[in-house]
Parts: structure tokens; sequence; C-alpha cells
């Protein structure tokens, strides 16, 4: 037994020695400093498996650095902190780069063929007129403010508007909070993309995105999806692309929005073909649903479960409502972007509050980084969102609660830095969706308010609000409810609702590129 004891330990502090040497001899002294070297390489891990987002919270306040490295099992990660840092990193985009996960992304989580991948992840990537550099760019048509995003927001829109009036026909009905939501967005966002012959008008379709979805990490990492994400790739390979692939081979495009045009010219214009452009739209719908769901969700329990925070946003949005001598009411959805400041402010506060978004870049090439940091080819850089979301010096004391008057522009109250606030990325790597979203979804939010009241249901029959605990997805930046929320939606009253969405051609200012 003693001699088992001294033989592990011995073990142990060979292997110690060993990491710390070799952890010594690979870690170059300008690189930004590894910390959590007590146990080199292990320590680093079993931190970011038990929460990324959390762990690196923790670090930046343990080490208090601009830059650090993480050193794990054939990973070097370097955490960027400091606000001062983003702006050189945005800047790096061939050299600190996102094409090539981008690419990875075409082929392992799209599951984009050998044909297109040659086309989309080229050595030719990051030339002015390849197919990444030129795909966000063939999208503003449809995304950027304009008579197409009108369009797409008015689809979205009068979804809603159809969805909700029906639903308020039945009197009180009693919903899963999330599952409902993600429904409503689900079908409202597809419908406005896809137009008329939406596949996923077809609840299977609907049901193998929701298999396909929470997998898309084990396709990304090639972690032998055929048996552990079975049931996704499936989904993927025998539903979903062969619906995009019908969609597209019957012309349905030609009767949906600008963006699927756009999406479909860019894509037959670089050569991809049949199957290939069917397997890109994945990569569309996750860029476009999976955030889009959950912040909804989380915007809707924010506005709802908060008295105050209901009672001023109602108010401003019944002030976008008008009745006629016939009693009908009439609202214009286009306004929740000018006139609804405290909309728009509960809004980016629940993406700053609620956001876990990673964003991943890729060091092409051993470079100095703002003539400080030796970064090491193969590296990933990535700049962790709550890291910046929750920083002291920016948000000051209350950075860690709730403050859904936050981005209010008030008079006497310092401007925050608005490169801290990283909930739809910066510089070249820019969400264009943004405009499309965050309309989308105060509209919603606003419909909700003037047609229903919200009301938890629980077992022990006290109808308090329970905010829910959170699942923290990697491939996602906003964290889904662990827990289910019973609500009872109410009908306000028994008006009857016009909802338009006039033409404005006017975005949401929501990131620091919008207000500059
Ligand atoms: C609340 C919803 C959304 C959030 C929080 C969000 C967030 C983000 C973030 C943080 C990035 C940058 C990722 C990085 O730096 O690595 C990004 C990129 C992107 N988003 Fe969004 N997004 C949302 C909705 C949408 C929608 C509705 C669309 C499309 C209609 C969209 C399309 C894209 C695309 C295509 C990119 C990649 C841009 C590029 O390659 O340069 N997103 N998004």
């Amino acid at each position: 037994m003693t001699s088992s004891l001294v033989l592990v330990a011995v073990i142990g502090v060979a292997t110690y020695v060993f990491l710390s040497a070799l952890l010594r001899f690979t870690q170059d002294p300008m690189e930004p400093p590894a910390i959590e070297t007590s146990v080199p390489f292990i320590n680093p891990l079993l931190g970011m498996l038990s929460g990324m987002q959390s762990y690196v919270v923790k670090m930046r306040d343990k080490y208090n650095l601009p830059m650090y490295t993480l050193r794990m099992p054939g990973q070097r990660i370097y955490i960027v902190n400091s606000l001062s840092l983003i702006p050189p990193l945005q800047r790096q985009i061939k050299t600190i780069a996102f094409a090539p996960i981008e690419a990875q992304a075409a082929a392992t989580v799209m599951g984009v063929g050998p044909a297109g991948n040659a086309i989309i992840g080229s050595d030719k990537m990051f030339e002015k007129d390849s197919y990444l550099s030129t795909f966000v760019p063939s999208t503003h048509p449809a995304l950027s403010p304009g008579p197409g995003l009108d369009a797409l927001n008015n689809a979205a829109i009068q979804y809603f508007s159809k969805s909700l009036a029906s639903l308020g026909k039945n009197g009180s009905t009693t919903v899963e909070l999330f599952s409902w939501v993600r429904d409503e967005l689900f079908m409202a966002t597809t419908e406005s993309i896809y137009g008329p012959k939406n596949p996923f008008r077809d609840p299977a379709l609907k049901q193998a995105w929701y298999d396909f979805e929470p997998s898309i990490m084990v396709h990304m990492l090639k972690a032998w999806p055929s048996v552990l994400a079975r049931k996704s790739l499936q989904a993927r390979e025998h539903l979903l692309i062969p619906a995009f692939e019908k969609y597209f081979a019957e012309n349905s495009h030609h009767q949906g929005s600008v963006l699927v045009q756009c999406r479909y010219k860019h894509n037959t214009g670089h050569g991809l073909r049949g199957r290939d452009v069917a397997a890109t739209e994945i990569g569309q719908m996750v860029a476009s649903l999976t955030n889009s769901l959950a912040a909804s969700f989380w915007m809707v329990y924010h506005v709802f479960s908060d008295p105050v925070v209901l009672s001023e946003c109602r108010a401003e949005v019944e002030r976008l409502a008008q009745v006629d001598d016939n009693g009908v009411h009439t609202v214009d959805l286009a306004n929740v972007k000018s006139l609804c400041p405290i909309l728009l402010s509960t809004w980016q506060e629940t993406l700053r509050y609620v956001h876990i978004g990673i964003a991943a870049r890729v060091v092409m090439e051993d470079i100095m980084f703002d003539n400080k940091y030796l970064l090491k080819k193969g590296a990933t850089v990535m700049t962790v969102a709550p890291v910046q979301h929750t920083d002291a010096s920016v948000w000051g004391p209350t950075a860690n609660s709730f403050n859904h008057r936050r981005f209010l522009r008030e008079e006497g109250t310092r401007r925050t830095n608005p490169i801290a606030f990283r909930s739809f990325g910066g510089g070249a790597v820019l969400c264009p969706g943004r405009h499309f979203v965050s309309t989308e979804v105060m509209s919603f939010t606003a419909l909700l308010l003037l047609l229903f009241d919200l009301k938890p249901v629980s077992k022990d029959g006290t109808s308090k609000w329970l905010e829910p605990r959170k699942n923290l997805p990697m491939t996602s930046s906003m964290p889904t409810p662990k827990d289910e929320l019973l609500i009872e939606i109410v009908p306000r009253n028994e008006w009857e609702w016009r909802v338009n969405f006039s033409a404005s051609s006017r975005g949401v200012n929501i990131v620091a590129e919008d207000v500059a």
C-alpha cells in the first residue's frame, strides 16, 4: 500500500515537473502571460470545462490583466479583457481571422460538400472578391436600412399580428413561455425570409430544426457526430437540406424576401450548386434564429416580470396607438425604432445582461499584436462578452444588475464606452441582422404589451415571476432557460387592432458603428 502511494506520488511529481518544463519551454515571455499554471495545462482545462463564461470573468477579477494566455492540452487560447485592445483586434482581419472559422462551420455544421467547400474555404478566402469577403455585403440590400429591410420586418410583424389576434380570440391561454415565444419568433422569422413557400410551415421540418440545433458544437468539433449527434445529423441530412434543395429547385425564393434572393445570387454567383446552396441555408438559419429566439424570451421575461419596467414600456407603446371614431385601434410599429427609448434601452440591457457570446478568431501567423504581445500561429483569440459586459469600470457598481434605463441618454450622465457593448460583435464581424432582429423583437414585445397581460402560473397559486436558471451553450450568444415558466396570457380588452409597419428606411441605433 505504502509503496503504491509512493509510486503515485512519484508519478504525480514527475508529471508536474514535466508539464511545468513543457510550459516554460513553449511559452514565450513576449506572449500574454500564462495564468493558472499551478498545475499547468490541467487547471485551465478544468476551469473552462466548469463553465467557460463564468471562468473567464473569474480570471479577469483574479488577475486583472489586459490579456492573458490559457494553455490547455494541444490548445493556446488568448483571452482579451481590455476594451482598449478590442479596436486593434478588430483591425487584424487577415492575421487574427474569422474566415477560417466560417469555412470550418460550412464543412462541419452546415454539411456543405467538397465542391462547395473548395469555394468557401479556398486559399483565396481573404481576397476582397472571395465568397466569404463578399457574403455580408451581398446581404446589405436586405439587412441594411432600406426597403428590403422594411419588407422583411413588415412580414414578421404581420405574422405576429395575425397570430396574436387569433390567440386573443380564445380568451386566456396558458403556455410554457420559452416554447411559445420561441415558436412565434421561429415562424415569424422564417415566414419573413422564405415567404409563402416557407418550408417550415411543415411542423415536422420545424421539429427537425429543433433536433438539429442542440448538437451544433458536436458538428463543429467533428466529435464523431454520426454517434454523438445522430439525431441532429439525420435531421440535417434527411430533412433540412432536402427541404431547402426542393425550395430552390422550385424557384420558391422568387416569392421570398430580398434576403433569401441575395443569398441565392451570392451562392450561385460564386459557383455553388444544388445541395451545397441548400446546405448554406443551415448556417444562415443558425445565425438568424439561434440568438434571436432566446433573446426574445429574455426580453419578454424582463419586460413583464418587473412592474416598473412593464408600466414604463407599456406607457411608451400605448402612446403609439391611435383610435378612430369606430373604436378601431391602429399602431404603426415602425415607430418602436425611434419613439420608444425605454423599450430600446430595455432591449439593449437584456442583451448586455444576458449575453454569453464568445467571439473566436484564429491566429494565422506569428504576429506582434498592438506592439506588445506575441501571438503564435494556430492559437485562438477570444473575447467573451460577459467579461466586457460586467466590467465595473465601464458600467459602474451596478454592472451585475439589470437596469432597464441604463442605455437612455439622460442629461448629466456619462456616456459609456460604446465598444463595451459586445452583443452584436463589432468591426469587420458586426452582426448584419441587428436592425432586423431589434425591430422584430421590440415590435413583438410592443404588441404583447398592447394586447395582453402575462401572469405566471405557479403550483402554489402565488402567481410570482421566478427568474429561470440558464443553460449556457457555447455555440449561442444567448442562454436558454433551464426552468419552465408557465404563463397565462390574458387579453387586456376586446378592442379591434390594425397593426401597420410603415416604410421608413431607418435602422435601430444600437451599436457603436450605428451611432458613429
Ligand atoms: C439577438 C439576436 C442576435 C444576436 C445576439 C447576434 C449576435 C451576433 C454576433 C455577436 C456576431 C459576431 C460574431 C463574432 O464576432 O464572432 C454576429 C454575426 C453575424 N450575425 Fe448575428 N446576431 C443576432 C441575430 C442575427 C440575425 C437575425 C441575422 C440574420 C438575419 C444574423 C446574422 C449574422 C451573420 C451573417 C453574422 C456573421 C457576420 C460576418 O461573417 O461578418 N444575426 N451576430
